[in-house]
């Protein structure tokens, strides 16, 4: 038996893959305590995708272990991916019905009846401040919008952890602003967050940060400590030779 109280949110040991001759992912290992915004944080050909196809189960790592609040994703893969609620880079949503059709189509793929997922849509709108869009069409939204509506699905379940692939590509400042604020948000009841990026003005001090650079974790621990005072783009800078 687990207990999600005394479990990680995530712990990911000694994961590695190869994409042909390529090792895009070398040795990764880190935890995550229940309730804290971690940063994904790297630049260009990191490795941050490769490791989110790993974290949502779609390329199983050789070798590797990943852990969902003490499930081993190697061993009852269900169950960890139960826990697990997903933003990937690219948008998926139907852009012809509703902000809370699209919703009921992902709360029906989840097995829950009428009554709960329209309880649920209404919970996960509001916190992403989109309920009172619920009735209108994804395609009339502006990019930040249809973003904020992608997060609150990938709420639907109830999941104890958020993983979101660049969450923030192609948006203008105040949606980026926007996005990053609601889901730092989430934080305060409990969920826990990996936010891959490799923009560092979407991090704030007291986030937790794992710097990925070339496949590996290059630092670990809380952004403020980490950059002792330096501006984040300088140590960004100095840690992966590359710039914001
Ligand atoms: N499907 C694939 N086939 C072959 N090589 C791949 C594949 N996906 C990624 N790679 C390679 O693996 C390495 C890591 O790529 P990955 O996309 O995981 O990095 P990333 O940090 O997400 O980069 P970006 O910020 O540009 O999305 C890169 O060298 C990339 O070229």
């Amino acid at each position: 038996m687990t207990s999600p109280s005394t479990n990680p949110a995530l712990k990911v040991s000694g994961l590695s893959h190869r994409w042909g001759t390529k090792l895009a992912l070398d040795g990764v290992g880190f935890t995550l305590p229940a309730g804290c915004f971690c940063a994904l944080l790297g630049p260009n050909g990191a490795g941050k995708s490769t490791l989110m196809s790993v974290l949502t189960g779609l390329i199983r790592p050789r070798p590797g272990v990943v852990e969902v609040a003490g499930t081993d994703m190697g061993r009852a893969p269900r169950r960890a991916l139960a826990g697990i609620g997903v933003v990937f880079q690219q948008p998926t949503h139907d852009l012809d019905r509703s902000v809370a059709a699209n919703l009921r189509y992902f709360a029906a793929l989840q097995g829950l009846s009428r009554s709960e997922s329209e309880t649920r849509i209404e919970e996960a709108l509001t916190r992403l401040g989109m309920a009172e869009r619920a009735g209108e069409k994804v395609g009339k939204l502006n990019g930040g919008h249809r973003r904020r509506m992608e997060i609150a699905r990938a709420l639907i379940h109830r999941p104890g952890l958020l993983l979101l692939d660049e969450p923030t590509v192609g948006l203008d400042a105040p949606a980026r602003a926007a996005i990053t604020a609601y889901v730092h948000d989430l934080t305060s009841s409990g969920i826990t967050v990996l936010w891959a990026t490799h923009l560092v003005d979407e991090l704030r001090d007291t986030d937790t940060m794992v710097l990925l650079h070339r496949g590996q974790v290059a630092a670990e621990g809380q952004v403020g400590r980490l950059r002792g005072g330096v501006p984040l783009a300088d140590w960004f800078l100095s840690r992966t030779g590359a710039l914001q």
